[in-house]
C-alpha cells in the first residue's frame, strides 16, 4: 500500500515528538482541549514546535473552540493545519479556513453509513475529513481507542481527501488499511501506555506496520 500518511495524535512530550519524527510520521497532533489527558498549554506547544521545526507537520486539535483560542494556538505552535473535533458546522469550518489561511480538517463521528454520507456537507469547506468513531455521550469526542465498522468505508470514494481514525493500533492497522484503503491513518491511544503517555515503541511499531501494509 503506497504512501499512506501517518498522524500521531496527542503528542505532549519531547520524547514522543522526537519518536514520531524518527518514525517518519507525517503529522503530529497537538490537542488544545482542556479536558483531554493530552492537552498542551501554549508554552508546551511552542516548545514542541521549536523542537520539531519543519521535520513534521503540526496539526492543532480543537473542540468547539473560539477564534481567539485557535489563533493563539496557531501562533504559538506555528501550526500547519487545524483539526476540528466538535460540532462545528460547514459554515463555521469555512469561516475558520478563510480566517486562518491554513488547511482545515473536520473529524466526522461515525457509527453508521449515514454518518459517512453526511460528511459530504463539508465539501468545499474543509480540506480533509477524518472519519473517527462516535464516542459515548459525556466522554471525550476522540482519543478513546474506539473503532467503528471499517467495512463502512470499503470501496469509499469521497469527493475530498480523507483519513481514518479510531481504535487503530500497531496490531490492527494493516487490517484497517486492507479493508478501507485509507490514504491517511491517525492514532492516539493505540500508541500509549496510559492516557496521555505515549509509548515510544508503539509509535515506531505503528509506523512500521503501516509501511508494511
Ligand atoms: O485525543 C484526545 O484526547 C482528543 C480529545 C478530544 C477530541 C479529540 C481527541 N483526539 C482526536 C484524534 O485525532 C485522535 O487521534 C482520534 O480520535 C483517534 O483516537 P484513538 O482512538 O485513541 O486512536
Amino acid at each position: 500500500m503506497a504512501d499512506v500518511r501517518i498522524k500521531i495524535c496527542g503528542i505532549n512530550a519531547h520524547d514522543a515528538m522526537q519518536c514520531a519524527i524518527a518514525a517518519r510520521a507525517d503529522f503530529a497532533g497537538l490537542v488544545f482541549f482542556g479536558p483531554s489527558p493530552r492537552n498542551v498549554t501554549l508554552a508546551q506547544a511552542a516548545a514542541l514546535a521549536e523542537l520539531s521545526g519543519a521535520s513534521i507537520g503540526r496539526v492543532g486539535l480543537f473542540v468547539d473552540a473560539d477564534d481567539s483560542t485557535i489563533i493563539a494556538a496557531v501562533d504559538a505552535a506555528r501550526l500547519d493545519a487545524v483539526q476540528f473535533h466538535g460540532s462545528e458546522t460547514p459554515e463555521r469550518i469555512g469561516q475558520l479556513r478563510a480566517r486562518l489561511g491554513l488547511p482545515v480538517w473536520k473529524a466526522i463521528a461515525v457509527r453508521t453509513a449515514d454518518d459517512i454520507a453526511a460528511s459530504r456537507k463539508y465539501a468545499g469547506a474543509a480540506d480533509l475529513v477524518l472519519f473517527d468513531a462516535k464516542t459515548p455521550a459525556g466522554s471525550l469526542p476522540g482519543g478513546m481507542g474506539l473503532a467503528f465498522d471499517w467495512s463502512l468505508l470499503r470501496s469509499y470514494r469521497g469527493a475530498m481527501p480523507w483519513g481514518l481514525a479510531g481504535g487503530l493500533r500497531p496490531g490492527n492497522v494493516q487490517e484497517a488499511l486492507k479493508i478501507t484503503d485509507a490514504p491517511l491513518v491517525d492514532v492516539s491511544s493505540g500508541v500509549e501506555s496510559a492516557p496521555g503517555i505515549k509509548d515510544l515503541a508503539g509509535i515506531a511499531a505503528f509506523a512500521k506496520a503501516v509501511r508494511a501494509a
